[in-house]
């Protein structure tokens, strides 16, 4: 196993209260990420969301996460809500993520005889490839998968999900070597309840990976 070469940026998604976006941020998460998909339990309304984002401060990104939405939906919560990158978690192709003006991260649900190149190769507008367990309800699951499953060499930064939490969050950054990692469940005291004090040992779990 080589050594990881570069910081690895970590995401928390699924915020819904003002102290879980406080703890992230202070935590030193780059990303944060609101749900609006409306039948997750961390759903957020673009009027809550738009609230959140005033807790924000520059250089840690905004991101909105979608499932198959309608064009419109998207446009809404541009006009409400400071996004900066979109995440579409859904069977979305690639005309549905483009056109909106900011750049678009794709996930990727792990499954037998999916071809991540071939996936990849589909989305060449994107600026990173999620890669999540497949699970009902598309995604936040809490569940992990066979990470072996993943080709060495993506044409996209990989953004690794799916079940992680602070006790394998160190060993999956030094298997993987992800760009950046994403983080709903592992966090989390109840669904759509972050913890605090998960969030800092999810992220010092990221630092000593890097050893
Ligand atoms: O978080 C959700 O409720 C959610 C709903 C629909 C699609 C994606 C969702 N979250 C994303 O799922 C992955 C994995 O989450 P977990 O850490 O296993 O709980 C992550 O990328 C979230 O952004």
């Amino acid at each position: 196993m080589s050594p990881v070469l570069h910081r690895t940026r970590i995401k928390i998604c699924g915020l819904t209260r003002e102290e879980d976006v406080r703890a992230a941020v202070a935590a030193g998460a780059d990303a944060i990420g609101f749900v609006f998909y409306p039948p997750s339990p961390r759903y957020v309304s673009f009027e809550r969301a738009a609230e959140l984002a005033r807790l924000v401060p520059p250089f840690v990104s905004i991101v909105g996460l979608f499932v198959n939405p309608a064009p419109d939906f998207v446009r809404e919560a541009l006009a409400k809500v400071p996004l900066q990158v979109l995440q579409f978690h859904g069977d979305e192709q690639e005309t549905n993520c483009v056109g909106f003006g900011l750049p678009y991260i794709k996930a990727a649900r792990m499954r037998p005889g999916l071809d991540l190149l071939k996936y990849a190769a589909c989305f060449p507008g994107a600026q990173g490839l999620l890669v999540d367990a497949f699970v009902e309800g598309y995604g936040g699951g809490g569940e992990t998968f066979d990470w072996s499953l993943i080709p060495s060499k993506l044409p996209l930064p990989l953004i690794l999900s799916g079940g992680l939490n602070a006790g394998n969050v160190a060993e999956a950054v030094r298997c993987v070597q992800p760009w950046a990692v994403d983080v709903s469940s592992g966090v989390e005291a109840a669904k759509g309840i972050k913890d605090a004090v998960r969030i800092i040992e999810f992220v010092a779990g990221v630092q000593h990976a890097h050893g």
